[in-house]
């Protein structure tokens, strides 16, 4: 049973009789000398009322007596106003102005209606009838004080000094009583002391400071003042008279000193028994008498209900049976929880335990990479870019060189034809060979490097098909940083030319130029649309030539093919055209075979840019891109720049079919492994971690100038790299051939200038001497060059 039970089985009643019971103690039978003055006062009365004294009983005057605490005047005038001469009913009259209407169920039959308007007849005030006069019984004595006399205190009689004597007494014997229900109450609320010693708890300081305060004060020994100091204070004589009676409060003190500082510590003998609550002060006692003996045991618990039955008490005593089954459940809960923590720990430590090996090393067959290059009878490579002006063909014509090569067939470009058809783009059909984005479908337009292949008798091409969009030069930049040669894409119908010659063809070349590309070739585009006319030709090879040649191509490095990608004339095969008899040259491939591509540096430590990150089912992080210098084999140590990783070689493709090992110049798909992909990102560099590149922020630069060049903020572009940088200074204007200084530190340099200029970067990149980088602000190119 709960002890919610033992509330709801408590009888009300029996609690409310007790209470009657106790209050009607409070007014006790006389005294016998309360007896005689009440007889004495009763005489008085009858002699005061005189004729009239016959109209009260003894009891009515005794009553009064009582009431009035042997007041024999007021008595006397309470007996006169209530028996003798009363003060008449008023009864109003039926249809008086003034009548009040009274509740019917109180009205008795004959006045229903009663008017207090007769009242008020014989107004004007002063004619009142003898039969309404008020009767005045004047005082025996007159009042002293205030009221009249003499000011002195007025006498009483011996009555009435009796009657006050048990008015005080009463008043006394109620205070003490509330005095009484106060200390029991409050030492109710105060904490059990032995249970908290049992507990070890130590008392809290200021609690400690109120505990002993209260007991000196209580003793009258000290001063309500800082019990902290009074107990320092205290001399060892006064200390010493201290009875000793117990020890609890004196070790709880002890404990509590300790713990915070040793000038609490008072000897332990010296010590006062417990109390639990504050006892009274002497003014308190002067007020209201002695302090009660001290309650033998205090409550254990908190009770609200201090005069609730011993049995209900009982039952809030203990735990109750919910209270019980709930300890019992935590308990079962932490002995759960242990023994599943428990076993979730020894299940941790399990998992501890089980270290992961690191994964397997993948083996190197520690070949001699460049023998095995020499050795091989593989074709050659190379790499070409095609750049030129937005539509110039560049896409068309590369899917129309796939489809005559036979790397693509016939029935894949119809498809692709018939898509296009769908959107309106039938002319774009052979574009998409190349541009398979759905967005660069839509379009109409490249935007970023499209790469694929084909294989001649000698060599095995990759091609880079940039976006001519200068919107997308810095994808144009990438795709030439990792291109031996380029194809220079000029569109020869009628102001096309023109138009690209001022647009991207310039600056194409440029850059190209600028990224180290040494081998160009022109192709001449669209010459079905001007008839295949030679003069056109010509006019646009006079003027590119001259131009390829201001930017530092030699001539022997230049070859023009005139041509239409669209219906395949002198791409792979010659034209058939009558119109084009006159040229008798070779044709794009020809010319493509015919260029060699630029010198390898094997030798070099192994540097490669990374174009593209992915997942592979050989790996879950592959990589791809174009080998700059050195070489590389399965099982080598890589290390990634920036991040400053870790990785090695677990598998090599090239051209789609895996490799061993892999040179300087070739195209290559890596995938790595014991390394987290966050640290792999397009445009850094894998380097050989014995001979690593470093990560710079500021670079010397020797750059021909596109654009004024001044301190200013750039962004830096190398290969697929990007970083926000500033040209911090010009340090010297040089001559364009020698390299030589022809000035030190120009505030400003002129576009086509060569200068020497310091860069400082924002971050950290992987950069070297010898590296081709491009810097580009406001979306132009206004220099591009080589670090020093
Ligand atoms: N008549 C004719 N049209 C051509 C020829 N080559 C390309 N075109 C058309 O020119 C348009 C643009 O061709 P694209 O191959 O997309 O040009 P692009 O240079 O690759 O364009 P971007 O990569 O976006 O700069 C298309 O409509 C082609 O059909 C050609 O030899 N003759």
């Amino acid at each position: 049973m709960s002890r919610h039970k033992d509330i709801r089985n408590l009888d009300y009643n029996e609690v409310v009789d007790e209470y009657d019971q106790a209050y009607d103690d409070d007014d006790p039978e006389p005294t016998p000398e309360e007896r005689v003055i009440m007889a004495n006062g009763t005489a008085e009365i009858r002699s005061m009322l005189a004729g009239e004294a016959s109209k009260v009983t003894k009891a009515q005057i005794e009553e009064a007596l009582w009431h009035y605490y042997f007041d024999v005047d007021k008595a006397a005038a309470y007996l006169v106003s209530k028996f003798i001469a009363p003060k008449p009913k008023k009864t109003p009259q039926n249809g008086d102005e003034y009548a009040i209407p009274m509740v019917s169920h109180i009205a008795t039959p004959n006045t229903s209606r009663e008017s207090f308007a007769h009242l008020f007849r014989d107004l004007p005030w002063g004619n009142i009838p003898k039969d309404r006069e008020t009767v005045f019984i004047a005082p025996q004595r007159p009042r002293g004080g205030l009221l009249g006399g003499s000011g002195a205190a007025p006498r009483m009689s011996k009555l009435q000094m009796l009657a006050a004597a048990r008015k005080q007494k009463a008043e006394e014997k109620n205070a003490q009583e509330k005095v009484e229900q106060t200390r029991v109450k409050m030492a109710e609320l105060a904490v059990d002391e032995k249970s908290r010693v049992k507990e070890n708890v130590p008392l809290a300081g200021a609690f400690s400071k109120r505990l002993k305060t209260s007991e000196s004060t209580a003793e009258g020994r000290m001063p309500l003042a800082d019990a902290e100091s009074t107990a320092i204070e205290l001399p060892h004589q006064r200390m010493a008279d201290v009875p000793e009676t117990s020890t609890t409060t004196a070790s709880l003190l002890t404990t509590s000193a300790s713990s915070e500082t040793p000038t609490h510590i008072i000897p332990e003998p010296q010590r006062e028994p417990p109390v639990a609550a504050a006892q009274p002060s002497a003014f308190a006692r002067t007020l209201f008498g002695p302090p009660p003996p001290p309650k033998p045991q205090l409550a254990e618990f908190f009770s609200p209900y201090p005069s609730l039955p011993p049995s209900v008490i009982e039952a809030f005593s203990k735990p109750s049976p919910d209270d019980v089954v709930l300890t019992a459940q935590a308990k079962a809960g932490k002995k759960t929880k242990k023994k599943g923590s428990s076993s979730t720990d020894a299940v941790t430590s399990e998992v501890k335990a089980l270290k992961i090996e690191d994964a397997p090393l993948p083996k190197s067959r520690n070949l001699n990479v460049l023998s095995e290059f020499e050795n091989s009878k593989k074709k050659k490579t190379a790499s070409f870019v095609v750049v030129g002006h937005v539509d110039a063909g560049k896409s068309t014509m590369m899917g129309r060189l796939l489809l005559d090569l036979g790397v693509v067939d016939q029935r894949t470009v119809d498809k692709l034809r018939q898509e296009a058809e769908k959107i309106g783009k039938t002319s774009f059909a052979l574009a998409w060979v190349l541009d398979q984005r759905s967005e660069e479908r839509a379009r109409g337009v490249t935007i970023d490097i499209a790469t694929n292949r084909f294989e001649t008798d000698k060599t095995a091409f990759t091609i880079l098909d940039a976006p001519g969009h200068r919107d997308f030069i810095p994808n144009m930049i990438a795709g030439a940083s990792q291109a031996d040669f380029a194809i220079l894409v000029i569109d020869a119908s009628t102001g096309a030319f023109e138009s690209g010659l001022k647009g991207q063809t310039r600056e194409h070349s440029l850059l190209i130029r600028s990224m180290g590309v040494s081998r160009i070739v022109v192709a001449v585009n669209k010459l079905d649309t001007v008839g295949w006319s030679q003069e056109r030709f010509e006019e646009i090879k006079h003027q590119v030539h001259g131009f390829l040649s201001g930017t530092g191509f030699q001539s022997k490095n230049i070859a023009f093919v005139p041509l239409s990608g669209l219906r395949g004339d002198n791409l792979v095969r010659k034209t058939t055209e009558p119109a084009a008899g006159w040229y008798t040259g070779p044709t794009l491939v020809e010319e493509l075979e015919n260029s060699e591509p630029s010198a390898r540096a094997l030798s070099k430590p192994l540097r490669m840019t990374i174009s593209e990150v992915f997942r592979t089912p050989q790996s879950p992080l592959s990589i791809s891109g174009r080998i700059d210098a050195g070489s590389l084999q399965m099982g080598d140590a890589l290390l990634v720049q920036p991040s400053g990783e870790k990785a090695y070689i677990k598998s090599l493709m090239m051209d789609e079919e895996p490799t061993d090992w892999a040179v300087a110049g070739q195209n290559v798909v890596i995938h790595l492994s014991n390394i987290d992909p966050m640290h792999v990102r397009v445009g850094d560099i894998i380097c050989d971690p014995a001979k690593p590149i470093q990560c710079l922020d500021t670079f010397t630069l020797k750059a021909l100038a596109f654009d004024f060049l001044m301190p200013m903020q750039v962004d830096v572009h190398r290969g697929r790299l990007h970083a926000a940088g500033k040209i911090e200074a010009i340090d010297a204007l040089l001559d364009k051939v020698t390299g030589s200084v022809i000035k030190k530190k120009p505030k400003v340099v002129k576009p086509a200038s060569v200068a020497r200029i310091r860069v400082t970067l924002a971050s950290k990149v992987p950069l070297e001497a010898g590296q081709r980088v491009v810097l580009r602000s406001g979306g132009e190119t206004v220099a591009a060059g080589l670090l020093e």
